[in-house]
């Protein structure tokens, strides 16, 4: 529904967000929402009636841009005006039609900042949740977390809407998604690349291209119809002529940077550099890998287009077109026309205003790798060839820096377990495929496994007594589900406990699948109870680990920060995680490094239900402090996405306990009721869990 004043006309909308906002203030909640509501649809309307006169007005004066180009000095100016003030005509006779007059100003800073960082949804959310509506509170939050994703507080609220009845998964909708269309693609481009599955790689390439030029269109006819409503009288504006010059060039650099904006990811702050040729090359790779030859030589003339004289890319047209046979015609398919147009307009629009910044004093910073050298006046190439110099090796630092991780997850998913909880994501853990799970174990769950590991310690598994293998200062203990399992035959521990043993494992193996997003199922591969415990006397000064800096599926060599994917590594295991038990020892911290083994990136403190999930690969080494006094007990788990290197000793248990003639998950289940753990699924959920949930929620800006 299009929101109207009396007038029938668009009202400005930033009035009716601070109207939302007294009234959220007084808790006024019916009349906020409303409001809310009302500048979020009146915002979105005005930005397509801008579209709409955009559209309209695009011939307006463009006879005189042509002119542009070959005129200078006070005829440019006059060309210039002239193409402005017909244009700007046309927009404001088009606005008028749809928009009251206040409702074309501009807004204020402090505005654009508010919707650019999606706060009215911070709002709306608290306003939805007081007036019960709890399914479009669940899609405020989200929606405001996607734009801040390391608004904790903001998750944790999500997570307890999921966890209340009468929400429904599909609550949980991004209301701006329409503006991330191509980061959603993007994402599922790569995910088909880490695949292998170059079709799919392909055809969303492809869509990711035309979503990124269809944004990027849409921004850039914004800037058109905004930039009509710039103060009239500026002071450092003398003439009529600058005043227009100046204009259009605000407008051309907000059209440069419409890039910018398009190939930033909500919520971060540095654009994908050069997104565009980026793009075109995964398509062309990932076309050459599909067989499609043609398809391939196409995207790489377009690829041409923005570097025509990069060496590589020559080279693979040479490549490409030698195995085409002179068979090279392109087929117009995919985006190689929108693309062609999308560069001339650039360089054009590029020309243009590189001539005004030489002649006017403007301030301008390319979006754009690319922009060839033809386009800068002799006068600024001196400075344009310095700054450009100085970006890419910025860029080329950053790509030492940044780690890429190849195994194919995809870090952020969510986490399908009642009562757990995301405490620490890649940008805490400042790292790849990281995080800290909370809730995974309840006290009693903890205390029962750790019973576990006593018991079986003292009656003697293979490492009773034993030094641990990485330090003589402390004493290494390890317990299997099988041997779990023999133990509970003999009498010796408790049946349930080893099938807990068992049934958690389960439970981490879904938290970790759904939340690293994994494209195949996932198999033991090793599972590990471990208590390693100071051993008195052997403390004084130590300056060893308790487990020293190693990656878990290559050899780890930090003088090259290589890392050697060969035996004896395990090299097939592809998902690390490590459950904690209790936290009454000294020392013990788990912690991420680089790949130097020195430079500590992120520490985890262990406790009762704490998990570290992290991709088993390069670029998550990883150790742990000195255990200087008490015990401490963890359960490592390593997943395989390899059926072949499944852990065949867990299968072995399993059977054990499928021939006593008992499910082991239905058993699992009651041995959950029995030690007065929680029922591990959202529906199963009782009223009375339901409404102790409502207890903990306080009224408050950020956390329910
Ligand atoms: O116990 C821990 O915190 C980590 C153990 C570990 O990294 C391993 O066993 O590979
Ligand atoms: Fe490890």
């Amino acid at each position: 529904r299009t929101p109207a004043s009396l007038s029938g006309l668009l009202p400005p909308y930033d009035q009716l967000y601070y109207l939302g906002v007294r009234a959220y203030f007084n808790e006024e909640w019916e009349e906020a929402a409303e409001l809310f509501e009302n500048s979020i649809s009146t915002r979105a309307a005005l930005r397509r009636a801008r579209r709409k006169c955009n559209d309209e007005c695009l011939s307006a004066g463009v006879d005189k841009v042509s002119n542009l180009d070959t005129e200078t000095g006070s005829m440019w100016d006059l060309s210039m005006l002239d193409w402005v003030q017909r244009r700007a005509e046309c927009i404001r006779f088009c606005l008028g039609l749809s928009v009251s007059r206040t409702g074309q100003l501009p807004v204020s800073a402090d505005i654009d900042y508010e919707f650019g960082t999606r706060n009215p949804y911070n709002f709306l959310q608290i306003v939805y949740y007081k007036l019960r509506k709890l399914q479009k509170a669940a899609s405020a939050a989200q929606t405001f977390f996607v734009a801040n994703p390391s608004h904790l507080e903001m998750r944790n609220n999500i997570e307890k809407y999921r966890r209340m009845g009468g929400v429904r998964e599909d609550a949980f909708q991004d209301r701006e998604r329409e503006l991330e269309k191509h980061w959603e693609v993007y994402d599922s481009a790569l995910l088909a690349e880490s695949a292998s599955d170059w079709l799919r790689a392909v055809e969303r390439w492809k869509e990711c291209v035309n979503e990124t030029l269809r944004q990027t269109e849409e921004c850039r006819a914004q800037c058109v119809v905004a930039s009509q409503g710039l103060p009239e009288d500026s002071e450092q504006l003398r003439g009529v002529y600058e005043r227009a010059a100046a204009l259009s060039l605000s407008l051309l650099s907000c059209k440069q940077s419409c890039i910018s904006l398009v190939s930033t990811r909500p919520g971060r702050v540095s654009p994908q550099e050069d997104f565009l040729p980026t793009q075109l090359e995964h398509l062309h790779i990932a076309q050459f890998k599909a067989g499609d030859l043609k398809g391939a030589v196409q995207t790489l003339r377009s690829l041409l287009l923005f570097y025509p004289s990069d060496p590589d890319n020559l080279s693979n047209l040479q490549l490409y077109s030698d195995s085409l046979e002179g068979d090279s015609e392109a087929q117009s398919v995919g985006p190689a026309q929108a693309i062609s147009e999308y560069v001339n307009r650039s360089l054009l629009e590029k020309k243009l205003l590189y001539y005004g910044v030489a002649n006017l004093d403007y301030n301008f910073t390319d979006p754009d790798l690319w922009t060839p050298e033809e386009v800068i006046p002799e006068s600024l190439r001196g400075t344009w060839r310095e700054e450009r110099q100085k970006v890419l090796e910025k860029l080329k630092e950053g790509e030492k820096v940044v780690e890429v991780d190849d195994s194919g997850f995809y870090a952020g998913g969510p986490v399908p377990l009642v009562g757990v909880t995301i405490t620490m994501d890649d940008k805490i853990l400042n790292g790849t495929n990281r995080v800290v799970l909370d809730g995974v174990l309840t006290q009693p769950e903890c205390d029962n496994i750790l019973k576990l590991a006593s018991t079986a310690a003292s009656l003697g598994d293979g490492y009773r007594g034993r030094r641990s293998p990485h330090t003589p200062h402390e004493k290494f203990e390890g317990l299997t589900v099988l041997r779990a399992l023999k133990l509970a035959q003999e009498g010796l521990v408790n049946q349930s406990d080893a099938r807990l043993l068992h049934g958690i494992g389960e439970r981490v193996r879904t938290l970790v699948q759904s939340y690293f997003r994994s494209h195949s199922p996932l198999y033991f591969s090793y599972t590990h109870l471990v208590c390693r415990s100071a051993i008195k006397g052997h403390q004084e000064g130590r300056l060893d680990l308790s487990h020293p800096v190693h990656v878990d599926n290559c050899i780890l060599e930090p003088e090259t920060r290589q890392c050697w994917r060969e035996p004896p590594a395990f090299t097939h295991r592809d998902l690390s995680a490590v459950l904690y038990l209790n936290e009454d020892f000294e020392g013990g911290d788990f912690f991420f490094t680089d790949r130097d083994a020195k430079t500590v990136t992120a520490k985890v403190r262990p406790g009762c239900g704490r998990l570290v999930g992290f991709s088993s690969g390069p670029v998550n080494p990883h150790g742990v402090t000195a255990v200087t006094a008490g015990r401490r007990c963890a359960l490592a788990l390593w997943f395989t996405t390899e059926k072949l290197h499944r852990d065949r000793e867990r299968e072995q248990a399993e059977s054990l306990w499928e021939a006593d003639g008992q499910s082991v998950v239905k058993k699992e289940q009651k041995d959950g009721e029995r030690t007065g753990a929680p029922a591990r699924s959202g529906r199963s959920q009782g009223a009375q869990g339901r409404s102790k949930e409502r207890e903990r929620v306080r009224s408050g800006r950020d956390e329910l």
